[in-house]
Parts: C-alpha cells; sequence; structure tokens
C-alpha cells in the first residue's frame, strides 16, 4: 500500500463506504446495526514488511503494485501506517544496511514488527547463506538501534537475541501481555484488536457456562475472555502459536484454560463423536458444558464440518476478516441462529479489507 493512499481527510469516507458494503452484504440476515469501532487514522500498524530494491548501489524499501498484467515497483520513503517507532526506524535502518555490504549484499525483504509496550523486532531475509561474519554485523545493528533483530535464508534463522516481543496492554482494569513470536499470527492494529477484545469480553459477559474457542492464535481473545467462563478449550493448529498462547496463558495467570494443537476441522471430528485424537486423551470433552463458541478464522472462514459444530451452540460470537466467508457461514446457519450484535472494526484502513464481529444467538422455536 503506498503511502500517497493513506490519507487521513479520506478516513471517515473510506470507512462510510465499507460499512455500507457490509450492511448491504447482510440485509437479508437482519443485521441489527453494527457498532464501529474505528482506526487511528495514521500509526495504525505494528507490522510493515518490504522488499529492498537494489538499484545502481543503493538500497531503497519497495512494495508491488498490481497494475495491468505488470507488477510496478513503488519505492518507498515512509510509510505512516506503520507506528511511529517504526516509522523513525525504517530510514536509519535503511541508511544502515546501505553503508555496510555484509548486511546489504542479497537482501531481500525486510519486516518490522513493534508492541505498545515499546518493543521492536526486525527479520531481514536473504537471497544467500548467512555466516560469522554477518551474524557480528547483525549483532552491532541490533546493539545500536536496541531492536531484536533475525536473519533468515533459506533452511536458515539466525536469532542474535529472542524471536519473540511482550506486549501488554490494559484492558477493563487488568494488565494483559502476551509474547508474540516472530513468523506467527499477531493482530496488525494493535488499537483496533484492544477495541475488539473489549467488545467481544462486553458479548460474553452474561454467556455462562463454559467456552470452546477456535482459531485461538497466541491466545488474545482467550486470555481476554476467558475470566467470563468457567472453563474453556481452546484450539488452534500452528505449533508456535500453541506455544505462545500457553506462555500468555500462564504470564496472565489463566487457570481455567486447556490448550489442544488442533485443526478446525479435527477438533469438529472429535466433537461429533468421530475417531480417537491421541492429542484429545487427557480431555473429560463430556466434562464441559459448552454455551458459547468464539471463531477467529483465516480469509477463507468455517468448513462445512465446523459450520455444523457451530449449529449445535447456543452462541456464537465470530470474528472475521472476511465479509464474503462471513455471509456464506451465516446464510448456512440462518434457519437456526440470528444475528443478535454486529461490530466492524476499521483494522485495515484504506483498503477494502474489513474485519466485523457477530454475535449469533439460536433461535427461539417457533422464532
Ligand atoms: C485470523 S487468525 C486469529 C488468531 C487469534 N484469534 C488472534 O486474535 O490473534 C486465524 C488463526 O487460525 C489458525 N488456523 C488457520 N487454519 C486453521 C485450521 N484449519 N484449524 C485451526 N486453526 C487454524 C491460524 O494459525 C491463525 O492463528
Amino acid at each position: 500500500m503506498p503511502s500517497d493512499r493513506i490519507d487521513p481527510a479520506q478516513y471517515e469516507s473510506q470507512l462510510a463506504g465499507k460499512l455500507a458494503a457490509f450492511k448491504r452484504d447482510f440485509a437479508d440476515f437482519g443485521l441489527p446495526e453494527p457498532e464501529v469501532f474505528r482506526s487511528a487514522p495514521l500509526h495504525y500498524r505494528m507490522r510493515a514488511e518490504f522488499r529492498i530494491w537494489h538499484h545502481g548501489g543503493r538500497i531503497d524499501y519497495a512494495m508491488f503494485e498490481a497494475g495491468g498484467g505488470d507488477k510496478k515497483v513503488v519505492l518507498i520513503d515512509d510509510f505512516p501506517a506503520a507506528v511511529q517507532p517504526v516509522c523513525e526506524l525504517m530510514p536509519r535502518l535503511r541508511d544502515a544496511l546501505q553503508d555496510c555490504e555484509v548486511l546489504k549484499r542479497k537482501l531481500f525483504q525486510v519486516e518490522f514488527l513493534a508492541t505498545h509496550s515499546g518493543e521492536l523486532m526486525v527479520c531481514l531475509i536473504y537471497h544467500r547463506p548467512l555466516g560469522e561474519d554477518w551474524s557480528a554485523a547483525a549483532q552491532a545493528l541490533a546493539d545500536r538501534f536496541g531492536v531484536q533483530l533475525i536473519g533468515r535464508s533459506r533452511k536458515q534463522k539466525i536469532v542474535l537475541g529472542r524471536d519473540w516481543l511482550l506486549e501488554s496492554f490494559e484492558l477493563d482494569g487488568r494488565t494483559l501481555r502476551y509474547q508474540q513470536i516472530e513468523g506467527s499470527f499477531t493482530q496488525p492494529n494493535a488499537g483496533v484488536n484492544r477495541q475488539m477484545l473489549g467488545w467481544a469480553r462486553r458479548q460474553a459477559a452474561d454467556a455462562g457456562g463454559d467456552l470452546l474457542e477456535l482459531y485461538c492464535g497466541n491466545g488474545n481473545f482467550t486470555v481476554a475472555l476467558a475470566p467470563a467462563f468457567g472453563k474453556v478449550l481452546a484450539t488452534e493448529v500452528s505449533k508456535s502459536s500453541v506455544r505462545a498462547a500457553n506462555y500468555n496463558l500462564e504470564a496472565n495467570g489463566i487457570g481455567n484454560v486447556t490448550m489442544v494443537r488442533m485443526s478446525s476441522d479435527e477438533i469438529s471430528d472429535a466433537l461429533a463423536g468421530g475417531r480417537e485424537y491421541r492429542r484429545m486423551k487427557e480431555i473429560d470433552l463430556g466434562g464441559y458444558r459448552f454455551s458459547t463458541l468464539f471463531v477467529d478464522p483465516p480469509r477463507s472462514g468455517l468448513d462445512a464440518a465446523t459450520v455444523e459444530l457451530a449449529r449445535g451452540f447456543e452462541r456464537i460470537l465470530y470474528v472475521s476478516c472476511n465479509p464474503a466467508t462471513l455471509r456464506d457461514n451465516v446464510a448456512a446457519l440462518h434457519d437456526t441462529h440470528e444475528i443478535a450484535a454486529a461490530a466492524v472494526f476499521d483494522q485495515f484502513p484504506y483498503t477494502l479489507h474489513l474485519e466485523s464481529g457477530l454475535l449469533l444467538k439460536r433461535r427461539r422455536a417457533g422464532g
């Protein structure tokens, strides 16, 4: 996203356009008026990644713009979508890389990750194997800028300090802490994420019973929602995210969550009484009184087995990054569930992407 498209003067109109499209998409399903959660108009992205463009002996950050059949390279001087510490680091880092042949040679991509707690990580990705000369130069760079620095190339990952950051912020009077591991999913817009967590907590406040969570990532919602429920069973497919989630449960003193590394179709199969899963051996599924299903799937939405699993729940709290697949899933559940609350979260300003949340409740007989 070249920075000329990031125009705070257009913030309200771009959001209004997306909100109108969302309301149109769900008009057939009795959508209540959505609560709207805005982003900061600038400096909202915690992650940013850029290709490195080598030209005439110098390097620049670059992005590719699709246009016609060709991709057009766009050099990036500044990227005001990124949070301030990333914006400030970008030119200083580029100049330092420019001045150091061993750090610059065959550098392909640079990725930034920041936290509101004030930590920064930089991952440098190369098209060549990295040796000790790289590590020495990279260590000096990490010390100079006070960042966690990682070097990657094919089948190689060099971590000079940590390959994770520790985020922390206040939510409803609690200080929440989250390990965020390099390369694993984290919500890109931390300000909007906090608003999503608050909204989800309000929808769950009077649910009671137990919670089943799918696609829990590093436990972003799990940590926020767990105190509202008796017990929680949380599942996620990515190994590193499960590791981070376990760390985060402990770091936040959460004792009522059981984490299992399972894909959504595996857990749907297990709960439907399908085959026995070794990873579920220690878990007494019959001991749960699930009132609520919480899902935050990837763009592809829920698969058919997971939709059928969802149908059995009184309440489905659904956070989605893709209104199209959300709409398909809501349509599939429409005969059994109605939309009780809706929200849109502007995680991705100045793009067509919109994050949203729905609370679906089981229809009453005759309703
Ligand atoms: C949109 S992210 C949400 C993560 C988390 N809820 C958060 O707020 O950070 C979707 C997550 O689903 C996981 N995932 C993708 N496909 C999956 C599948 N088939 N079964 C279970 N988890 C899956 C990804 O690893 C990712 O962590």
